[in-house]
């Protein structure tokens, strides 16, 4: 017989200041951790040696470290020791889906503001078009000024309706956090095998069956969003390629629904090769992929580090969790917000490519927005135009 917990009950436990994760499959619960000191480093590699030596040093071997990387990693990551973590199967929570989190905000603002956002989208476009790349993902955020923000209540609604996805809390420096529910695994190692599922082309969902069934289909003939997806799929095969043995990656995309969004997604499957690389070292391979940056990477990079005016921080790095053998997972930070002092941070990206149409854009973040309002009160969209 399997014990029944309550989500809502382990929820009770934990406060911002530790650190949350569950999978499709799993729930981790980190409620006896401690920071684990990682300074900014060069690369993900070195973040990795870390994070194996002070898992190593753990007077336990169920320790994970679990927590987030910047989008930047020269920037630094915020990662916890969970020693002894919760981690329960799933199966073992109860499946009531959560209310809304009931709280006031006094007013929404997207920053940049949408007819900015617009126009930074057909700058891009002309500079695809002259040829120094071929995809970047553009960003705005949307400030949600709020005196108290009930962290545990958003979480509760973002873990019970984004079942298929990877729910996340992480505490970050100056009493920030981060929360969010993303629908992207970046890599997942377990034992010998390895997953990584991209996901780029996207259309709103609705919930009219007749409308979504039409948004699904429409994506998957889409030159332009298939033209997106098949960019991000070719850079991790490229990059896992030489890494990994028996990689398989599907020869057309399927389509994959979020509680507010649906995607062009992409299962891609392999086993651990001869140098048998950690999960971090793995997405050390990967990150940031063309679904968060572009491509190249490194003109996209430095044209979203100009035109973007606002610092991504934690938003499209990476967030999931490590142990002593190298297992884990690690998702993109999507479909999240950073609750500060003053309220809460939303943000959401889209890929551009030569033929994207600035204002389908924002609405596409618009609706990217969606999966963490949807669990607020609805007057909060009310309070500002997005
Ligand atoms: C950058 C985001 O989504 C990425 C992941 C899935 C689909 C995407 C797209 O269709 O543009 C983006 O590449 C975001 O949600 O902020």
């Amino acid at each position: 017989m399997i014990t029944t917990y309550s989500l809502q009950q382990q929820l009770q436990k934990l406060s911002t200041k530790h650190v949350f994760f569950k999978t499709p499959t799993k729930t981790i619960v980190g409620t006896a951790c401690s920071a684990v000191n990682i300074p900014a480093c060069h690369s993900l590699a070195s973040v990795n040696e870390r994070m194996m030596k002070a898992l190593h040093a753990a007077d336990d071997d169920q320790a994970v470290i679990v927590g987030a990387i910047p989008f930047d990693i020269t920037k630094q990551p915020a990662l916890q020791l969970a020693s002894h973590p919760q981690i329960e199967a799933n199966e073992a929570y109860e499946e009531e889906r959560a209310a809304k989190a009931q709280f006031d905000a006094t007013r929404v603002t997207s920053y940049p503001s949408r007819t900015k956002f617009e126009a930074m989208v057909d700058a891009s476009v002309k500079q695809i078009k002259q040829g120094s790349m071929t995809k970047v993902v553009l960003a705005r955020t949307l400030e949600i000024e709020a005196p108290s923000v009930p962290h545990r209540e958003l979480l509760h609604y973002l873990a019970t309706h984004n079942d298929k996805g990877y729910t996340y809390s992480i505490p970050l420096a100056n009493n920030e956090t981060l929360l969010g529910a993303s629908p992207e695994l970046l890599i997942k190692r377990e034992g010998n095998r390895i997953t990584a599922n991209p996901i780029a082309g996207s259309r709103k969902r609705t919930y009219v069956e007749a409308v979504d069934a039409a948004s699904a289909a429409e994506l998957m003939q889409s030159a332009k969003d298939l033209h997106e997806h098949r960019i991000v799929v070719e850079m991790v095969k490229q990059a896992l390629g030489p890494h990994v043995k028996n990689l398989h990656v599907p020869a057309s995309p399927s389509i994959l629904y979020t509680d507010s969004m649906i995607h062009l997604s992409t299962v891609v499957t392999a086993e651990v090769g001869e140098e048998a690389l950690s999960s971090l070292e793995l997405a050390n391979l990967l990150h940031p992929t063309p679904a968060v940056c572009g491509q190249p990477r490194e003109a996209a990079f430095s044209a979203i580090q100009k035109i973007e005016p606002f610092d991504r921080g934690y938003f499209a790095g990476i967030v999931g969790y490590m142990d002593a053998a190298g297992n884990g997972e690690w998702v993109v930070t999507i479909r999240c917000g950073k609750i500060h002092a003053t309220g809460l941070t939303l943000y959401a990206g889209a890929g551009i490519v030569e033929t994207s149409v600035p204002a389908e854009e924002a609405c596409e973040t618009g609706a990217k927005f969606q999966t963490m309002l949807n669990a607020m009160p609805e007057e909060v969209t009310t309070k500002g135009e997005f």
